[in-house]
């Protein structure tokens, strides 16, 4: 219940709309309460007046009838209008914070969470949460409000009429929905976890597709995806089995209490003490005021599902992210010379280090390679320096300031990136660059393209910059998406350039024209290059050899080949030649 607390705080800013969806909830249940309980008085009593041939008032009636189906007809569309427009606000607010939540986790806090999962959550979750207001805030209020309102009203007539209304709201407004609640429990929670599940097998399949193909097990992932849509489906029935018969015994609640009433006004009549017109108010108004209660089995079954989503929305909110911004901010430092001092890192307590007693400097405008074999720390180095994980012991230093003293939006404004793994958004060539920098002039996109090679290929495409790329760039081949990525760089214009393995898996003609283009970008900017291709050396400044997490040495390629084992092997292994 600490999520229902929870939850109820996030709509605060939301409240008077809430409020106000709650006060024509009401009217409309008084308006259909007093529309038939009214109407059943006026039909009897002009019966009783023709027959006895007494006259009638049958203008205020009347008025009565046409204002309550008025204001009924009205209520429900401002209830609709404000309660719906109430829950679309605090839904699109529920996104945003979540995503915000979401962003300074990514990439260590959202390392074992799977997309299809967090898809469910800033989907189907958040929608989840809508119900909390609709569902069972408004149905729960208007319930406790109207019923009271409609055992009061009946207490004036008689004190036993009241009780056996207030028996049949209770059989009907608590009894039945804590029932159905416990017994649809179990299942309305699991079919959160279920249609996650089931989402994320689904985007896993679409993302693997080919993978499946090639290896035939499209069969066994479409197999997978039916077993959970399956145990979905088989929840769903529960629940809906469940809703069916809330609604038969809040019907049966609702005769067998008409049934009781009448027992108790029938006598009142035959004594004189009521009049016959006042004995089918009564009635009507005894099966009409069962409306207030009839949505809430349902709103509490429906409680389940909501505290499990909300349950998974805060468990990625109270996430701890692996690095936190400081409070201050950040430094402006004068000249840029990173400096790397005893750096220890690993991703986890239960892992080994991934960097360990890493000790190195660069000067601005230098030039530095970092070669290693596979698992050596390469690109954890520039996990350290994008600020995506945190190091455990030693100190980095740009500009003279500890790392952790800048704010990661900050920090990553000075660095350009160009690795292999560059995303490509759905999206036009021109909205992807613009990503780098969303005020970029076409001059400056053109002049980027230029740097990268990249304009003859975009003027040759019939819709030039529009051009979609596709899904994570699909649309192009690795040398394109490469060069994309170089322009971003370029349009970025960062004093340093970090290139994390830009050319791996190229082939060594696209690799080197590419190299070409990037060693346009390097003009000017403090290069960290992380290569395997030894090609790529010759015009670095200094080359680092990582081996298992450690520095173990740094020179110039000819310095490094006579001296340092590890780099002389790598270099034999690739059959090397340097540029
Ligand atoms: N996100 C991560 N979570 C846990 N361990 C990681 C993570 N990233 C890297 N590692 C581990 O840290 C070590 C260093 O990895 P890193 O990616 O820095 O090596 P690399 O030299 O860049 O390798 P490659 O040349 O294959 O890209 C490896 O043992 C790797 O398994």
């Amino acid at each position: 219940m600490r999520e229902l607390a929870r939850l109820l705080r996030l709509m605060r800013p939301y409240a008077g709309w809430m409020v106000l969806g709650l006060l024509a909830a009401l009217v409309t249940l008084v308006a259909n309460v007093g529309l038939l309980a009214v109407s059943g008085w006026f039909i009897a009593a002009m019966a009783a007046a023709g027959a006895s041939g007494t006259p009638i008032n049958y203008y205020t009636p009347a008025a009565l009838i046409r204002a309550f189906a008025i204001l009924r007809t009205g209520g429900r569309y401002v209830e609709r209008l404000v309660t719906h427009e109430a829950t679309l606000r605090l839904l699109a607010r529920l996104r945003v914070w979540l995503f915000e939540h979401l962003e300074p986790l990514a990439p260590a806090g959202l390392q074992d969470a799977r997309s299809g999962d967090l898809l469910s959550r800033i989907g189907a979750d958040i929608d989840a949460l809508d119900r909390l207001y609709l569902r069972l805030l408004v149905p729960l209020l208007v319930a406790v409000v109207g019923g009271t309102a409609a055992v009061v009203f009946l207490a004036f007539y008689d004190w036993g009429l009241a009780l056996v209304a207030l028996a049949g709201l209770l059989v009907a407004g608590a009894f039945v929905p804590w029932l159905v609640g416990r017994l649809g429990a179990e299942a309305a929670a699991r079919q959160v976890t279920t249609a996650a599940e089931l989402r994320t097998a689904v985007v896993d399949g679409l993302q693997g597709m080919a993978e499946l193909a090639i290896y035939g097990r499209a069969e066994a992932q479409a197999q997978a995806v039916d077993r959970l849509s399956v145990a979905w489906i088989a929840d769903q029935r529960r629940l809906a089995g469940l809703d069916g018969l809330s609604l038969a015994a809040v019907g049966l609640a609702a005769n067998l209490t008409l049934w009781g009433g009448l027992l108790i006004v029938i006598p009142l009549v035959g004594s004189g003490q009521l009049a016959g017109p006042e004995l089918v108010m009564i009635a009507l108004f005894l099966l009409a005021c069962f409306e207030a209660v009839a949505p809430l089995p349902a709103a509490f079954q429906s409680l389940a599902t909501t505290l499990t989503a909300a349950r998974r929305l805060f468990a990625i909110v109270d996430a701890q992210p692996a690095v936190v911004d400081p409070q201050t901010a950040s430094p402006e430092p004068e000249r840029l010379d990173l400096i790397f001092d005893e750096v220890a890192l690993r991703y986890a307590p239960e892992r080994p280090w991934a960097l360990h007693g890493v000790s190195f400097r660069v000067e601005p405008g230098e030039r530095v390679a970092v070669v290693g074999a596979t698992g050596s720390g390469k690109s954890s180095l520039v996990n350290l320096l994008l600020r995506f994980w945190d190091y455990q012991a030693g100190s980095i230093r740009l500009g003279g300031h500890e790392l952790r003293r800048y704010r990661a939006a900050d920090l990553r404004r000075r660095i350009a990136v160009v690795s292999q793994h560059a995303h490509l958004f759905h999206t036009s060539i021109r909205d992807n660059l613009l990503l780098a920098n969303p005020n970029a002039t076409d001059e400056a996109l053109q002049r980027a393209c230029s740097v990268a090679q990249l304009d003859a290929f975009i003027a040759s495409l019939p819709e030039g910059w529009d051009t979609l790329v596709g899904e994570a760039g699909i649309g192009l081949s690795g040398g394109q998406a490469r060069r994309l990525a170089i322009a971003r760089a370029v349009l970025r214009d960062a004093p340093i350039l970090i290139l994390d393995e830009p050319t791996e898996g190229l082939d060594s003609t696209t690799a080197h024209d590419l190299m070409t283009a990037i060693h346009r970008l390097m003009a000017g900017r403090t290069v960290l290059l992380i290569t395997h291709r030894f090609a790529d050396l010759g015009a670095m400044d200094r080359i680092l050899v990582l081996d298992r997490g450690r520095l173990v040495d740094q020179g110039r390629h000819e310095e490094l080949i006579g001296r340092c084992e590890g780099y002389w092997e790598m270099f034999e292994r690739v059959g090397g030649t340097v540029g």
